[in-house]
């Protein structure tokens, strides 16, 4: 039924080459409809990648892949040797008859050094949130607590679902200062998922831009000026300026590319 192959072994982490995780060729349908076709992705440590793309994309599919939640219909997935990720939700249910500090939360589900979490949570500039119950935290507070406990945990790779969502633009621009930060001492891979355009101006190194297949891929700059981002974008995408690249494919209305796409990595 499946041609996907999944490899640990192939690539090495922090090694040679820094790949974290690797796909080539992915596939995968639903009930019979693609939702991803012919999709490369790479990320390498020491790396912001942004995933960007409209809703229904394929955005949260090609992350499941990567992580080897979900097997893909085609294509192939190799992650560096005992790789450990860090997903920091979008938002996270907590119960709010539940006491739980943010403090108690950092030990979960192993206990840590008090001293270990509270480094890590100055590190993510919430220091203060110590004694917070989480179900009271904001948005953005959660997301950094939630960032703060992968950084605990030793990840490698960080994946931020929709970092941007819950933070005014202030604070986005903040976000990213301390994403960057983050990946500097931590010197692990980040990768940003958003349907929002604005994080591709955030900081990143590397955007891919997704509607069903890679549209565009390159520094933000490349693809803030990519018809194709423009495309898919509408007219908040020419706000950031001229275009250069050439797209050589249109989407249908069901957002079926049209003749060849031709991005490659940058
Ligand atoms: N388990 C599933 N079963 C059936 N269809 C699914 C499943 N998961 C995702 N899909 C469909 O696949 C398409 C891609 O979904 P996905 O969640 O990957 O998009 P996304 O780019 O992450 O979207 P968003 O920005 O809205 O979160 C959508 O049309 C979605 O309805």
């Amino acid at each position: 039924m499946t041609e996907g192959g999944v490899t640990e072994g192939g690539v090495t982490g922090g090694g040679v080459t820094g790949i974290l995780a690797r796909a080539e060729g992915i596939a995968v349908s639903f009930a019979g409809r693609r939702v991803l076709q012919d999709v490369d992705f790479l990320l390498r440590r020491g790396e912001i990648v942004s995933l960007i793309g409209p809703n229904g994309a394929g955005k949260s599919t090609l992350v499941k892949v990567l992580l080897g939640l979900l097997r893909p219909e085609r294509g192939r997935v190799e992650r560096a040797p005992g790789l450990k990720v860090g997903y920091v939700p979008q938002r996270l249910s907590v119960d709010p008859t539940l006491p739980l500090t943010v403090a108690g939360f950092l030990s979960l589900p192993d206990r840590r050094p008090e001293a270990q979490r509270r480094q890590a949570l100055a590190e993510v500039g919430v220091p203060q949130l110590w004694g917070a119950q989480v179900h009271e935290l904001s948005g953005g507070e959660l997301q950094r607590v939630m960032l703060a406990r992968a950084i605990l945990r030793g990840s490698d790779l960080l994946v931020l679902d929709e970092p941007a969502s819950s933070v005014d633009v202030a604070g986005q621009a903040e976000l990213f200062e301390l994403i960057a930060r983050v990946r500097d001492r931590r010197h692990c891979g980040i990768l940003l998922v958003s349907h929002d355009l604005h994080v591709v101006m955030a900081g990143a190194d590397r955007v891919v831009c997704l509607n069903r297949h890679v549209c565009c891929t390159g520094s933000p700059e490349a693809v803030g000026l990519d018809p194709a981002f423009a495309e898919l974008f509408g007219s908040s995408a020419r706000v950031l300026g001229l275009y250069h690249h050439h797209h050589d494919h249109r989407h249908d209305l069901a957002g079926e590319a049209e003749g060849q796409a031709t991005g490659t990595e940058g």
